[in-house]
This record gives C-alpha cells, structure tokens and sequence, in this order.
C-alpha cells in the first residue's frame, strides 16, 4: 500500500486530474440522476419544483414594491396639504405578504429537500446492494472493483446536497431572469460588468475543485484501508488477537501515518484555495462598487428617481450574489457530477457469469452427474497461475464422492466451479451432457446447496442462521427445527436463552457469541433447508469433537440418499466413508477410486492415509 503511494505521487496525479470537457461532460449524468429522484418520490419532486418557481420570483417583485414604496413616499413627502397614504400602505402590506412568503416558501422547501434527500439516500442504498447481488464474486477480489463501490457507497448519502444545489441552481437562475430584466430596461451594459465582476472567482473555485476532487479520488484505496484499520482495531471479531498480539499501537500507527499524509496534503489545497479566494472575490467586490458608483451618479443627476436607486442598487446586488451564488455553484455541481458519474459507473459494471438468453431446464432428477472436461482455471488476480488444470472426471448422479489434497491443491476451487460462481479459463463441465452455463443460473445454484469452510456467521437470529439455506423458507418453523436436528444445532439452540430468537455475535443487543464447533453445526443446518440435488460440504466437520463428527456423518448420509455429493476433508475418517476419493495435487487428479482401491494403488492418498493413521496410534 505504502509503495503504491509513492507511485502515486509521481504517475497517477496526472491521471486522476479532471479536464474542462470531462466536467461538462458529467453533467450528461443529471438526467440519469434526476430520473432517480423521481423515482425516490414523484410528489415531492413535482411540490419541490413548483415552490421554488414561486420563490424565484419573489426578491425581483419585493424589490420593484420597495421601489413603488419610496416612490410615493418622495411623492407625499413633497405634497402639501393633508396626504392620501392609502395606497402606500396597501403597498407595505404586499411587501410584508412577500416577506412572509418567503420565509415560508423557504422552510417548505428545505423541508421537502431534506425528506427527498432521505428517501433518494434510501433508494441508492437498496439498489447498490441489489446490484451487488447480480455481480461475479470474482469482480469482489478485485480491489479496483471496492475502489469503485467505495466511491459509489459515498454516493448514497452525499447526493442530497447535490439534489437541493440543482434544485436550488435552476430556482436562482430563473431569479436573475426576473431581476436582470428590470436591470437591463435601464442599462444592459450592467449585466455585463456583474458578468465580468464574478468571472475571476468562479474560475478561481473551479480549479481548487477540481484539484480537491483528483485529490480525494486518488486516495480511495488509502481511505479503504483508513476504514479497515478503524474496523480492525475497534471490533468484536477482532479484539482477541489484538489484544493477545499487542497490536493497538501497530495499528494507530498506521492509520496515523496514513491520516495525516491525507490530512496534510488537504490542509495545503484548503489554506491555499482561501487565500485565492479572497483575492479573487476582491476584484468582484471592486467591479460591483464600480457600477454602485455609477448608479449613485445618476441618481444625484436626477436622470433616475430615489425608487430607481433603491430598485437598481438591490437588484444589483442581488444579481451579482444570486450570479456568484451559480458560478460557484456550478463548479461543485460540476465536481458533484462527476462524482455522480462513479455512481454510474458502478451501476454499469455487467456480471459476467448469468444466465443464457434460451435456458435449459433443469435436469429432476440429475440422470448421468456432472462431467469435468479437461477443466482448467486461472484466479484474474493471479494469472500467472493454474489453481485447477487438465482436470477430467465424472461426478456421478447419486455418487459421494470426496475431494482430499493438501493446502492450496485446488479443492475449494473445484467446488466453486461447480456451482458457477466461476466459469472455467478453458474446458467445459457437463450436466447431464450439456455445458452447465446453458443452464439458468438461479437454478443452477438452488439445486447445488454449498456450506463453505469460511461460511458467513450472520448477526442475526439462531433460526436465520439456519434459514440462510432457503431463505425463502424463513418463516417455516419446522422445517427450520427439523434441519437443526439433522446438524445437531438443535442441542446448540436449546442451551440459548432465546432459542431460534435468539441473537447470534455480540455486535448487537443482547447477542451471544458460540463456540468454532457450534457455530459450525448451525452452519450445516443450512445445508438440510435446502433441497437441492447436490449437496457440498467443505470441510464441514473440521471445528468438531469426535462424537459430533460421528453423528453428523450418520445423519449426512441419510439425507444425501439417493443424491450427490461432494464432501472436502482433511479428515481420513470421514473421507472412507465415501463412494469414491478424487486426490488433487498441485490442481491437477493425481488418482481417483474408492478407499479400498486407493490403499491397494499405494499412491499419494494410501501415504496420507497412512501418515493420519500412524498419528492416532
Ligand atoms: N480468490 C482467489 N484469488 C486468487 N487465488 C486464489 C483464490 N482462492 C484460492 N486461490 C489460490 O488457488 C489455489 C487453490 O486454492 P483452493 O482454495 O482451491 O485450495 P484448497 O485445496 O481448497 O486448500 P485448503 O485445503 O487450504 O482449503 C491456491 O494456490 C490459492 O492460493
């Protein structure tokens, strides 16, 4: 991480930066985006819409009444005799309805802002995880992918400020419109010296953004490791090593490290995009005063009325804020954009492994079993490696079959194979005679039911837990019950408080933790939910006492009757139990047979039988 740092600093700067034309660019985003807040709530963005119309039009009119107000003000005040001031107070009274107004307008708007930003923040979340759920698990070992989903989870709840400054952008826009009209009946060349005015401070926050926006992008994998140390040196699951490790100091040390190189590189761009700021700001405020000036001298002339001064000087003012107000807007709307556009970019990564247009149903039951045809693959993160290569055989339909090797062989990988969650580099596997990718995916994997040796410990309820296997099946007690007897999770569960209520992992309320074992007999019950044809278990028994390795075998066997199944163990004990033993080596079959068979070849697995049997001795 420290070296890909350093890279950094000399070749990815460059790269990162953002040009003039992919800023305006990113603004194609806003449609895409707009869309999405309309889904969020059509309501509240049609109310949003139509309030800020009205406010918009509002500072224009209340400055044109305060300029009928001191217009017949001067009027009166230069009449002799008794003065009729009705219509002057009918005038306060709509300047005071206006103010009214106004406020109320306002609070109403950054009310329904702040609920559709909620609702779109919501809308994001669910459809980043929806999305989640369609992608390849190789695109999860990628860690431009997390870079990518990083910036894109950034997105959910950030994206209120941009929806309120659109929003906000268009209503001050049509503002000017109102304002700069009166402006230009008396002198359009003052629109262009407001124009001239804010144009230095606009360009001067255009480039601090963009910079503050290459910066922050360049330091998305530093900023992932910032937040898996802060994981790590404050969780549960973490805790005990840290502590029996003493790696606190370790830790802090780093994240210190990595926070304040990003701490101080941010602080160098903030000081110095204020000092411009107020240079630049300057040469505005000199513009408008200019024009005030000018204003000023007109009215002393007696070519504009005492109202005009007042109607113009405000308009002016106002202008020029509302103006710079846009501008600078802009450029963080164009920087919001094009973090918008990391959003979208992450919406369009496209799974590979899916389900081909015309599927094949099915088989029910599985007739021949699942053929390896010269199957070999390559982990994309490291491809200079075969994990499985020149791997022929057939699992057949009803057969156990178990995967022995030693660590890294290759047996895991061969199970994910079979349950797509990767597609083989080269060669194909067979169901039944046909290729498994013209089969419809979903049923691929609802008729192959995995537990995996890293299976996830959810912290959830003991019944989740076990409902995970068929989650569509939640709500079936008793089937859920009846697979915890079959794991023997049921003894687990009936020592909880809670029972199948009860929470698991300390993460929450009042949640117990289990023992390796336990969790472990929870874990298979996930395999009894599901009813599927072929049935994986990767090292399932490992965290196991003796006795409960024993009995879950028994009951294993009786509901893999009339299936198929592939069992990974490092455990001889349980591998002689099956049909036949398929032995890996460096990715390749190195023998295959039954137990009998393979002790009488004297091979590798009639040596690691041996070795496994001496040390019981
Ligand atoms: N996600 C991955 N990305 C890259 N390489 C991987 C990945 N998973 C496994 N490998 C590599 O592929 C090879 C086979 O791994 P696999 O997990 O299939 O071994 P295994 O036989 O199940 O080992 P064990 O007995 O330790 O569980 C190993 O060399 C491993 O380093």
């Amino acid at each position: 991480m420290y070296m890909a740092r350093q890279n950094k600093t000399t070749n990815s700067t460059d790269k990162e930066d953002v040009s003039w034309r992919e800023r305006f660019a990113a603004l194609g985003n806003l449609p895409a985006f707009f869309r999405l807040v309309w889904q969020a709530s059509p309501g509240l963005f049609i109310g949003n819409v139509l309030l800020r119309l009205i406010r918009a039009a509002i500072p224009a009119t209340t400055l044109y009444v305060g300029k009928l107000i001191i217009d017949q003000v001067v009027q009166l005040s230069g009449q002799s005799g008794p003065a009729d001031t009705t219509q002057l107070w009918w005038l306060v009274g709509a300047e005071f309805a206006l103010a009214v107004l106004s406020t109320g307008i306002g609070r109403a708007v950054s009310l329904i802002d702040g609920l559709l930003g909620d609702l779109l923040a919501n809308r994001i979340s669910v459809q980043l995880m929806e999305h989640a759920a369609t992608l390849d698990l190789e695109q999860f070992e990628d860690a431009t992918f997390y870079d990518k989903l990083e910036r894109a989870r950034r997105q959910t709840s950030g994206r209120t400020v941009l929806l309120s400054g659109v929003f906000g952008q268009v209503q001050e826009l049509i503002s000017i419109g109102f304002l700069g009209a009166g402006l230009a009946v008396y002198n359009p060349w003052l629109l262009l010296l407001i124009l001239v005015a804010v144009t230095p401070s606009f360009i001067g926050d255009n480039y601090f953004n963009q910079r503050s926006y290459s910066l922050s992008r360049s330091w998305t994998p530093e900023r992932r490791e910032l937040d898996y140390l802060r994981y790590v040196g404050a969780s549960d699951e973490t805790a005990k090593e840290v502590k029996i490790f003493g790696l606190s100091g370790f830790l802090v040390d780093r994240f210190r490290t990595l926070s304040t190189d990003f701490f101080q590189q941010n602080k160098k761009l903030a000081i110095s995009r204020a000092g411009w700021g107020v240079l630049l700001t300057g040469l505005g405020t000199a513009g408008y005063y200019g024009a005030y000036v000018w204003i000023v001298l007109r009215a002393v002339t007696g070519q504009i009325s005492l109202g005009d001064l007042t109607f113009l000087a405000g308009s002016f003012r106002q202008v020029r804020s509302s103006l710079e107000g846009i501008l600078l807007q802009f450029s963080s709307l164009t920087q919001e954009a094009i973090y918008l556009q990391d959003l979208f970019d992450y919406f369009a990564i496209k799974p590979l492994i899916h389900s081909p247009r015309t599927t094949r149903p099915f088989p029910s039951p599985i007739r021949e079993g699942f053929t390896f045809e010269n199957v070999g693959f390559k982990y994309a993160n490291s491809a200079d490696r075969w994990a499985l290569r020149n791997l022929s055989f057939t699992l057949q339909a009803g057969e156990k079959l178990a995967l022995v090797g030693e660590n890294g062989a290759g047996k895991t990988t061969l199970v994910k194979l079979l349950a797509r969650l990767y597609d083989p580099t080269e060669g194909r596997i067979l169901l039944d005679g046909y290729d498994l990718r013209e089969y419809d995916l979903d049923e691929v994997r609802h008729n192959i039911g995995v537990i995996f040796q890293d299976y996830t410990r959810f912290k959830m309820s003991a019944g989740v837990n076990i409902a995970v296997g068929d989650i569509d099946e939640r709500t079936n007690q008793p089937r859920i019950q009846q697979s915890a007897e079959r794991s023997l999770a049921d003894t687990v569960i009936a020592k909880l408080s809670g029972g199948y209520d009860q929470q698991l992992g300390r993460s929450f309320g009042k949640g117990v933790e289990l023992s390796g074992g336990e969790w472990q007999k929870i874990a298979l019950g996930r395999a009894y939910m599901r009813d599927a044809q072929l049935i994986i278990l990767d090292e399932p028994t490992a965290a196991l006492d003796a006795r409960a390795e024993y009995e879950v075998f028994q009951r294993f066997a009786q509901l893999t009757e009339g299936r198929s199944s592939v069992i990974i163990s490092h455990r001889f004990s349980t591998v002689r139990m099956a049909d036949r033993i398929l032995v890996l080596e460096n990715g390749s079959l190195l023998e295959i047979g039954s137990h009998y068979a393979l002790l009488e070849k004297d091979g590798r697995y009639a040596e690691l039988f041996g070795l496994q049997a001496r040390g019981y001795q």
